[in-house]
């Protein structure tokens, strides 16, 4: 392990993701941010825009320009949205510096599959090729010493870490997957629409996007990997009126008869020395507050003997182990560092 100090830059700072990767970096050991940039408000204090961070970072929000980012960081974090990281990711990767993208621009390896769900012409497949998949506790020995990440999505962190260990296990019929996740409300950013909308959403729960989510093919790509053939799934969103946090409840068929400790002891031994995904003990099930503000993943699990099912519940923050935690986790591996640098934090509760 190295203890080099890294200076980084935040693209999309102004943003949920942005403002979230400041908020952690500011206590990591190794890295220093140097930069904020903003393709809207550049020259302007962050804090007018976030009065929290007033005396935190007094600095000035740069524009877009590589040749200055280059000269002030090592590594640039894209908390930029779709169609935006593709275009902004070639330059910096050309100006030598590392990159970890928190879009979906380079999660999906096939273009035509980009395309059919994001609705927009995909990046270059060379850069797509080219970007390791962060999904930090299956494919985080590809990651190290990478240059270029893209994080996953956050229903997507949400989903995978809870069903990847029975689908590579071959424990669930991976045909039977049936995902039901739901959302908090800054998991569609800062921005404003209607459907995000105070009086929209408070007292309210709705689906979105049923049959139609953007992560749903990046779902089915990394369990089609674990599984070793196609796998399709039915995966519905939810929003919630809450401000952070996704759950995903999740059934499946049993491939054999199998108890719930069983499912415990599998996933505690996959997730061995990983400190982020915290497996519950039969009948303890995880709810979002009890990873508010963290990097964690809590699962829990119940076999129903009379239907043959399992029922997995998995928890995160969308805006930390769904975004920038996972993000600055995928800098520790990619860097060689202990991966839970920066990252420890216990859940604001209640
Ligand atoms: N919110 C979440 O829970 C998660 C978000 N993500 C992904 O992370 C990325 C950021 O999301 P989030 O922070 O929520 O979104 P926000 O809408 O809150 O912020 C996005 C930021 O991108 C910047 N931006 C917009 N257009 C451009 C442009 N043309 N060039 C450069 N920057 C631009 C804007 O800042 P400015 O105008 O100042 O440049 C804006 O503040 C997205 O791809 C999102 O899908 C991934 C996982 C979870
Ligand atoms: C509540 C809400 O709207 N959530 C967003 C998640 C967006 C996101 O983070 O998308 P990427 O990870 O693909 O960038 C959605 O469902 O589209």
């Amino acid at each position: 392990m190295t203890t080099t100090q890294i200076r980084a830059a935040i693209v999309g700072s102004t943003g949920y993701g942005g403002v979230e990767l400041i908020r952690l970096l500011q206590s990591h050991p190794n890295v220093t941010v140097t930069s904020v940039i903003s393709s809207s408000n550049a020259g302007t204090p962050i804090a007018e825009g976030y009065p929290h961070l007033t005396e935190i970072r007094t600095d000035l929000l740069d524009g877009i320009d590589v040749e200055n980012i280059r000269s002030k960081a090592d590594v640039v974090f894209l908390a930029t949205p779709h169609g935006i990281s593709m275009k902004l990711a070639p330059e910096f990767l050309e100006a030598g510096l590392k990159v970890i993208d928190l879009s979906g621009d380079f999660r999906l390896k096939s273009g035509d599959v980009y395309r059919e769900w994001y609705k927009h012409e995909p990046a270059e497949q060379t850069l797509v090729d080219r970007a390791i998949y962060g999904l930090a506790e299956v494919y985080g020995s590809q990651v190290a010493g990478a240059d270029f990440i893209s994080n996953p999505g956050c229903f997507t962190t949400s989903a995978l870490l809870g069903l990847y260990p029975a689908v590579k296990a071959g424990w669930i019929n991976p045909d039977s997957i049936i995902i039901d996740a739901k959302s908090g409300v800054s998991g569609a950013g800062r921005g404003l629409n209607l459907s995000s909308h105070y009086s929209e959403i408070n007292e309210n729960f709705k689906a979105y996007k049923i049959n139609k989510h953007q992560h749903t093919p990046e779902i089915e790509q990394v369990l089609s990997e674990a599984a070793g053939r196609p796998v399709i799934t039915t995966f519905t969103t939810h929003l919630v009126p809450m401000t952070r946090g996704i759950m995903s409840t999740m059934y499946a068929t049993l491939t054999d008869k199998r108890t719930s400790a069983d499912f415990v002891e599998l996933y505690r031994q996959f997730y061995e020395g990983r400190k982020f995904v915290r497996v519950r003990q039969v009948g303890n099930w995880p709810a979002t507050k009890e990873v508010w503000g963290t990097n964690y993943c809590d699962i829990g699990f119940s076999v129903d003997e009379r239907t043959g099912r399992i029922t997995f519940i998995s928890v995160i923050d969308n805006l930390v182990k769904g975004a920038a935690g996972q993000a600055i986790q995928n800098l520790n591996l990619l860097m060689n560092w202990d991966e839970t640098l920066g990252l420890q934090f216990t859940p604001v509760y209640p």
